[in-house]
């Protein structure tokens, strides 16, 4: 995994309709929109990226003028959209939202940008999945406001010219290292998103329990921000998720007893391991004996897709250090045996005797 692949998976087959997926699930849009900060000033962490795009958004006021074009790259649920939404806000614009793959011809990119308001806010989301016709007509348009819209075929073709109002492309993706330099260099203001810390992911907690109208103690909000594998959209679905055992289970009060007890019930442990991640690393470690291991041999074992096992449950477990990914195949890493409670064999790619036999052979 480099720096800028989060493993996105595209359909519910990947998984992301697990509870600690990181995209958004199909009926979610409605909960998560309730759940939006509106201002910069209630956007929790990130401050760095705050920071600097309040500056951003104060000179475009001060100046008048249109806000430079900006690019949001990061894992999904880290709060892209919600950060395009904020800068419409702050500039009292209004903001039209799409994303890459529905822009397929450099028609509809057309269509969309003649029809902007001066001062507009566009949201392009996944723009690393724009076609290529269409990524080069949004060349022209951040840059001088203008496109060339082309009438005819073959040597009848024309190019006619179309003035486009000031607008703000404000463009996000899981990928910055997939867009080509020329789109890049057009973007005024580029910030990467981090996954939050703990004690981001419990404000987090705590300011959607209070939109929710659900009690919760500081135990119980450390309790679902440790599972929420730095991610706002898994903390607020595990509240929700919490919230329904609470309510079923008890007087509705979230502690960290029924936060655990719930969250067992979901099958997510206290690192934010679910079944398929708990399962990987079984198998990697009690039938592989922590490794090397094919990742085919390791998706057969666990009777799920390669991709699967590649997309959903790899990147999260080589980020916390479980798994790392070889020329060789998968190994387990020491902690991957502490965390199953196995004891670690002697002679595994985990011990210390292992890591120097790696050594020998060059890794
Ligand atoms: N900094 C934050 N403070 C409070 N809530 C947040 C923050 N960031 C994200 N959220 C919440 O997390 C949820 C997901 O955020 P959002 O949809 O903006 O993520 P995203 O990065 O655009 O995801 P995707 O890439 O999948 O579209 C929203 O409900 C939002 O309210």
């Amino acid at each position: 995994m480099n720096g800028d692949d989060y493993g996105h998976a595209d359909t519910a087959a990947d998984g992301t309709d697990r509870l600690v997926g990181a995209e958004a699930e199909s009926d979610e849009s409605a909960v998560e929109a309730a759940l939006r900060p509106r201002e910069l000033s209630e956007f929790i962490g990130q401050s760095k990226v705050r920071e600097q795009l309040d500056l951003v958004l104060k000179a475009a006021r001060r100046r008048g003028g249109t806000a430079d074009h900006v690019l949001l790259s990061g894992a999904p649920g880290l709060g892209k959209t919600t950060l395009s939404m904020i800068i419409a806000a702050e500039m009292s614009a209004p903001i039209r939202i799409t994303s890459g793959p529905a822009i397929q011809h450099a028609g509809d990119l057309a269509a969309i940008l003649s029809s902007l308001q001066e001062g507009e806010i566009l949201f392009l989301d996944e723009i690393h999945r724009m076609s290529r016709p269409a990524e080069e007509m949004l060349y022209m348009a951040m840059e001088d406001y203008r496109v060339d819209v082309i009438v005819g075929k073959g040597p009848g073709a024309t190019a006619i010219p179309l003035e486009l109002p000031p607008f703000t492309l404000v463009g996000a993706t899981t990928r910055a290292g997939l867009l080509p330099p020329p789109l890049r260099d057009r973007f005024g203001f580029t910030a990467h998103m981090e996954f939050y810390e703990p004690g981001e992911l419990e404000q987090v907690v705590h300011r959607s329990a209070r939109l929710l109208d659900v009690r919760t103690d500081a135990e119980g909000a450390t309790e679902i921000a440790g599972r929420s594998r730095g991610t706002p959209r898994i903390a607020n679905r595990l509240l929700r998720r919490v919230r329904d055992y609470a309510q079923v289970k008890a007087d509705g009060m979230i502690d960290r007893d029924i936060a655990s007890r719930a969250l067992a019930v979901y099958e997510v442990d206290e690192r934010g391991l679910d079944r398929l991640d708990r399962a990987v690393l079984g198998a990697l470690l009690k039938l592989f004996g922590g490794g090397p291991v094919g990742l085919s041999t390791l998706s057969v074992a666990v009777g799920e897709e390669r991709e699967t096992v590649e997309e959903v449950a790899e990147p999260f477990l080589v980020r916390e250090g479980l798994l790392a990914r070889t020329p060789r195949g998968r190994i387990a890493t020491p902690a991957a045996w502490d965390h199953l409670g196995l004891a670690r064999p002697p002679q595994s790619p985990g011990s210390p005797a292992g890591t120097r036999q790696q050594g020998l052979f060059g890794e």
